[in-house]
């Protein structure tokens, strides 16, 4: 349940006083979601999202996360806008938290992702990358490689509850990837969150995204690891090639990867992959049971490493050079 901060109708009434809303007619809380509060707000003005930033999320990165949603959406790829209050900001502060109004996207997740959704999300996020080369604001990845020792070095000193050896596989992938991590590939804005959750269809069609509060400057091809591995693999833990062949063909439809992405998609696969199970393994030792935030299982995530372990060439992924059969 994500709604970790409570707001009185009175307060909420006061926040929307500097916005052209409207009168409101109800609010509520969001279950989904795990960072921030999310309330789904109706006004005489139409349907929104209001959205309080939790401890998580930087106030220093807000400005970033509301200004590329903007960028994005005035260059045309379909995400929430940030709605200005009458003296030109979006963004506020509610019940002692920084928060935001947002346009509501239409849709929801694919449960049951087909090639079909994979083709359009590899198209979506090509766009998205595309766009992005033209956002003048920088955000470092919070997250980002350098990160996964000091972030492992913080989890309790538990690890091997999860599975006997499981610390020692992990620190002998860390200094693996440490010593391969690919440094001179394209680089860009990138989601870094681009889960079933956060892709929005609508009749079939993806309507949106959502969801930008990893959103930073990193590797174009590392998104697209991330992708493949939130996307392609199914509940038994196999990888299913026709999902990566469709991912891989809608995001070469509009961005074709160069030889050196193609070349190191498998480590940045094994990257993608032990990052979110690092922040999984994080969640899953220090959350208390029956805590606000939904802890995710982080042994899939262990599952997808060691699948990505004995890749060795992006054909394994589906991945075919733009221009054969696309
Ligand atoms: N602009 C939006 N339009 C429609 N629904 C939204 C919008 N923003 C958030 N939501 C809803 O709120 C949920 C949580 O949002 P999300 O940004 O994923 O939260 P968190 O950052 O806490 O993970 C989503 O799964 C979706 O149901
Ligand atoms: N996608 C991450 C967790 C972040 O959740 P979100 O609701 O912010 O997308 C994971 O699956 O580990």
């Amino acid at each position: 349940m994500a709604v970790y901060t409570d707001v009185g109708e009175a307060e909420l009434i006061a926040f929307l006083a500097d916005y052209d809303l409207g009168q409101v007619l109800s609010y509520k809380g969001i279950a989904e979601g795990v960072e921030n509060s999310n309330f789904l707000l109706r006004t005489t003005g139409g349907t929104f999202i209001l959205t309080l930033y939790e401890k998580r999320v930087a106030k220093n990165d807000l400005p970033f996360f509301l200004g590329l949603m903007q960028y994005l959406a005035e260059h045309g790829l379909s995400c929430p806008l940030p709605v200005q209050r009458r003296d030109g900001e979006a963004l506020g502060e509610l019940a002692g938290r920084p928060g935001a109004v947002f346009t509501f996207l239409e849709g929801m997740g694919a449960r049951r992702p087909t090639p079909v959704h994979c083709r359009a999300v590899g198209s979506a996020m090509a766009r998205l990358h595309a766009i992005g080369q033209g956002f003048s604001m920088q955000r470092t990845n919070g997250l980002a490689m350098e990160a996964w020792r000091p972030l492992f070095a913080s989890c309790p000193n538990r690890v091997d509850e999860i599975e006997p050896g499981l610390a020692d596989e992990i620190g002998s992938e860390l200094d693996d990837l440490e010593a391969n991590w690919p440094r001179d590939l394209p680089s860009g804005v990138i989601h870094a969150d681009l889960f079933t959750d956060n892709v929005f269809f609508l009749g079939g069609e993806l309507s949106g995204i959502i969801d930008f509060y990893f959103a930073c400057n990193e590797l174009l091809a590392y998104d697209i690891a991330i992708t493949l591995c939130a996307w392609c693999f199914e509940a038994d833990g196999s990888f299913n090639i026709t999902k990566g062949v469709a991912l891989l063909k809608g995001y070469q439809a509009v961005r074709p990867l160069s030889e050196s992405e193609a070349d190191s998609l498998p480590i940045l696969c094994r990257g993608a992959a032990m990052r979110f199970l690092l922040t999984r393994l994080y969640d899953w030792l220090t959350v208390p049971d029956g805590s606000f935030v939904v802890k995710k299982d982080p042994r899939e995530y262990l599952r997808k490493l060691r699948f990505h372990r004995n890749v060795s060439r992006a054909g394994e992924y589906g991945y075919e050079p733009i221009g054969v059969n696309v």
